[in-house]
């Protein structure tokens, strides 16, 4: 369970990016994060793992203070915390299967590491994963060799060759074509279903976000201002998050999507009220 309580972000050139901003998401759950540029979208994401230091505020991992741990407590953390990045954020020179074997750098010893030396079960995690996530076979191609789409699925496997608890997603597909988008979505949840994972997932596409993620939270100026199902993300909550527009060419789209988000909200909440 994570949750993140009166999160402030100050940076030091600016204004507020963050203004007391609480949440909380259960084990297993997956929700979207949606709004303007510039809301504080990243910030709230990177903030969870201390990519950026936050003001003020408490961030809960089980209980475990990240916001205030020390060097050797946030190592530990992070560890639980996978993160997958628009960009990818692959080594590019380095192959696919590297690229997966770094995710495991921080539980393996500096030496062993340095020579490329992994335990046998890493590297079979990595093969696993590779299948999973539709990469069999690719383990030697070069990073700078691969599609948006394979990047992409190469950044997921890696960050669950950490065994996470939790994953940060920032914007997985905002480089990608409207079915690669789609199939990545897919991919994520079902992974995080498979694994019990919970995951924020920030994404500016609101149809995808609600057609995908049952939960949505909207961010404004550095404030939440919605929080609840997709299935009641109408032309007023569009307006509360990012202002006046006719949104109807979105809604209408959403009118679409409602029966089915409806019932995954409901299955996600009954079940998460069943496992407590
Ligand atoms: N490193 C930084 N230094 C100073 N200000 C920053 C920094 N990073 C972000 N900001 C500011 O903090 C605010 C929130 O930015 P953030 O990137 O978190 O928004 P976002 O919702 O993720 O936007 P986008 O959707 O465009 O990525 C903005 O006003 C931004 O200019």
């Amino acid at each position: 369970m994570l949750e993140i309580k009166e999160l402030h972000k100050r940076y030091p050139t600016g204004d507020p990016a963050l203004r007391g901003v609480s949440l909380s998401v259960p084990a297993g759950q997956v929700l979207g994060l949606i709004g303007p540029s510039g809301a504080g979208k990243s910030t709230l994401i990177r903030c969870i793992n201390r990519l950026v230091e936050p003001t003020q505020g408490q961030v809960l991992l089980d209980g475990q203070d990240l916001a205030h741990a020390g060097r050797q407590g946030l190592r530990m953390a992070r560890r639980q915390i996978g993160m997958i990045f628009q960009e990818y954020a692959l080594v590019e020179r380095l192959t696919v299967m590297e690229n997966l074997l770094s995710g495991r750098l921080g539980y393996t010893r500096f030496w062993p590491s340095w020579f490329r030396r992994f335990p046998s079960k890493d590297i079979q995690l990595a093969y696993s994963l590779l299948e999973r996530v539709g990469l069999a076979g690719m383990e030697n191609k070069r990073a700078d060799a691969l599609s948006g789409g394979q990047r992409q699925r190469v950044g997921i496997a890696r960050a669950l060759m950490q065994r996470p608890a939790f994953l940060l997603i920032d914007e997985p597909t905002a480089s990608l074509d409207p079915k690669t988008s789609r199939q990545i979505m897919r991919l994520i949840l079902t992974l995080c279903a498979e694994h019990k994972l919970a995951a924020i997932i920030n994404i500016h596409d609101v149809v995808l976000a609600t057609e995908f993620l049952p939960r949505i939270v909207g961010l404004r100026q550095g404030m939440m201002v919605y929080d609840g199902p997709a299935t009641q993300v109408d032309h007023k909550v569009l307006t509360d998050i990012y202002g006046d527009e006719d949104w109807s060419s979105i809604t209408d789209r959403l009118a679409g999507n409602t029966s089915t988000i409806a019932n995954d909200f409901d299955d996600q909440m009954a079940s998460l009220a069943a496992v407590g």
